[in-house]
């Protein structure tokens, strides 16, 4: 396969490799990903993480042990191995399906990588359409909030939610961003911080539990989050605290957005009851870890709940910026992500 780089993938010597999104910022690791067992490993442990991301990686690991001459049953096998990897982003099944349609042809091999290639290059194109529609929406002068990281990291091009932010800034539209930390695993502090840094956009990081006080004093104009899933009726899984933010900027009269491309619906999903919702380890709660070591204040034998992701519900959520546009809650409530 050709050599592909995304901010986060690296295809090079017809390998996998990756970049460690759980040491990032302090250090900027590249693993391999060369096996199943490592990238699933990987996406168990959120090195690799973000919905498109996700998908992305598992099918050119796919296209890759195809050209090594692993066997098409064994690739089958290992694209359900995969596909197992994460519940919650629909992104992964969504790109798996078509791979396994690839996986059939008579040239599989080629068929393979042609689709791996195609996957990476439209998510780029997605981001790129996202982004366009969504900086239409943001005021002159915003102050915006996000959670969780939907950015370069997490796709194969400038991101989602950050993404749009991005954009928005460059027309000079965005005055500073507001960065949930994103509690527990810090995908806001970690890598938001970082990539907006990065892009020399403004912004300043806070608890997720500052957000209410912030938009109680005004200082928000309207809050940006990717997805996970989308559901036919419109609700929305993501990050856990994302369903919080929406309960919030609902009481405060502030838009609520959700920028992300049409392979995060799942029209066969009714609503957000049905959405897997992924449980971590009680670790992620107890403490925190990262390329400094670990540190753990609760009590050893705490008892933890710990799901990954929320479900934000369609009434909520003030537009759904998508690659092919703005779809409106009227739009929504006429059924326009059903089957
Ligand atoms: C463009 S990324 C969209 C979502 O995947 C993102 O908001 C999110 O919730 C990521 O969760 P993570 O557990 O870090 O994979």
């Amino acid at each position: 396969m050709q050599t592909l780089r995304t901010t986060s993938l690296e295809v090079r010597d017809n390998q996998l490799w990756i970049l460690d999104q759980q040491a990032l910022p302090q250090q900027q690791n590249w693993l391999p990903a060369h096996t199943v067992t490592q990238l699933v490993d990987h996406i168990h442990a959120l090195r690799v993480r973000g919905a498109p991301l996700i998908g992305l990686s598992a099918s050119l690991l796919l296209a890759l042990l195809g050209e090594q001459g692993v066997t098409r049953a064994a690739l089958a096998e290992a694209l359900e191995v995969l596909r197992a990897s994460r519940p919650t982003a629909v992104n992964l099944m969504n790109n798996l399906d078509r791979m396994k349609i690839a996986l059939a042809e008579s040239d599989h091999v080629n068929a393979l990588s042609a689709e791996a290639l195609r996957l990476v290059a439209e998510d780029k194109q997605l981001c790129d359409n996202i982004a366009r529609a969504g900086s239409a929406l943001v005021k002159p002068g915003s102050q915006l909030l996000t959670h969780c990281n939907t950015g370069g990291l997490a796709t194969a091009g400038v991101g989602t939610a950050l993404g749009v932010i991005a954009h928005a800034h460059q027309q000079g539209l965005v005055k500073s961003v507001w960065v949930d930390e994103t509690r527990p695993l810090l995908q806001g502090g970690r890598l938001t911080a970082w990539e907006l840094g990065e892009l020399h956009i403004p912004y300043q990081l806070i608890t997720d539990s500052m957000a209410a006080s912030l938009m109680a004093r005004g200082v928000v104009d309207a809050i940006w989050v990717g997805a996970d899933r989308i559901a036919a009726n419109g609700d929305v899984a993501n990050k856990i605290g994302t369903y919080s933010l929406a309960v919030l900027a609902h009481y405060h009269g502030i838009p609520f957005y959700v920028a992300a491309p049409h392979t995060t619906l799942d029209r066969q999903c009714p609503n957000g009851d049905a959405i897997p919702i992924e449980q971590r380890a009680a670790s992620e709660v107890t403490g925190v870890s990262g390329s400094f070591g670990s540190v753990q204040w609760a009590p050893d034998n705490a008892v933890v709940f710990n799901p990954a992701f929320d479900v934000t519900p369609a009434a909520l959520i003030s537009g759904w910026v998508l690659d092919t546009g703005v779809v409106t809650p009227e739009q929504v409530q006429e059924g326009i992500f059903q089957p």
